[in-house]
């Protein structure tokens, strides 16, 4: 099967680009994983479309916004519903993810220690918590041993993605173990970290 050729670029972390990156390796969808200095960022910022990364370039077209890009490449690999009522699930949980991060983001925007870690701890005890709660309870609908069943969807890789950033230890102020109260959430991480092309998708990346 011919692909178009494809580029995503973004800095070297997981962050915004990691979903696109895995849906395009579990589909077998050869891409140019370009990642950035921050000095190469700074360069080619004002030719970006929104001006920041990161961007997926489809035959030569450059294309942003993180969702967007995965529903793409969720949709090359065949990880994204063809069902309209099915893909709607997957947007949601997709749209939560992004929920989080907003409740995340004065913390990634603030520089002193202190008060970054003032505001983690705030939300760690209540927001968040909250938050994810009403992600569990949309998962109610969990099949096994993914969200949508035997199907693997870029919403279950969005859940592992989201469980990797809260549960790494890298957010300082956010307990390892917040995710520990929702069993749905971490069936669906456990069973996406165990199928063959992550494991080696992270084997080869996080090495
Ligand atoms: N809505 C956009 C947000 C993209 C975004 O916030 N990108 C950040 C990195 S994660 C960025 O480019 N920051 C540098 C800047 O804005 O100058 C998406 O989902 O792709």
């Amino acid at each position: 099967m011919t692909h178009p050729t494809l580029k995503i670029t973004y800095f070297d972390m997981t962050g915004r680009a990691e979903l696109t990156r895995l849906a395009l390796h579990i589909g077998d969808i050869p891409f140019e994983d370009d990642r950035l200095t921050r000095e190469a960022f700074a360069a080619l910022k004002p030719t970006l479309p929104f001006k920041q990364v990161p961007v997926l370039t489809v035959d030569g077209e450059v294309l942003a916004q993180s969702h967007a890009m995965a529903r793409y490449a969720g949709r090359l690999a065949g990880l994204y519903p063809t069902d309209a009522l099915e893909a709607f699930r997957v947007d949601e949980i997709l749209a939560a993810s992004d929920d989080t991060l907003a409740k995340l983001m004065p913390s990634f925007r603030e520089q002193d220690a202190a008060k970054r870690l003032v505001l983690r701890e705030e939300l760690s005890a209540g927001p968040l918590p909250e938050h994810f709660a009403c992600i569990e309870a949309r998962l109610a609908a969990h099949k096994g041993p993914y969200f949508l069943g035997d199907a693997l969807t870029i919403a279950d890789l969005e859940l592992y993605g989201s469980r990797q950033m809260l549960s790494s230890g890298w957010l300082d102020g956010i307990p390892t173990d917040i995710l520990d109260a929702y069993p749905r959430w971490n069936a669906i991480a456990d069973a996406v970290a165990a199928h063959p092309k992550v494991a080696a998708w992270e084997a080869a990346h996080k090495a």
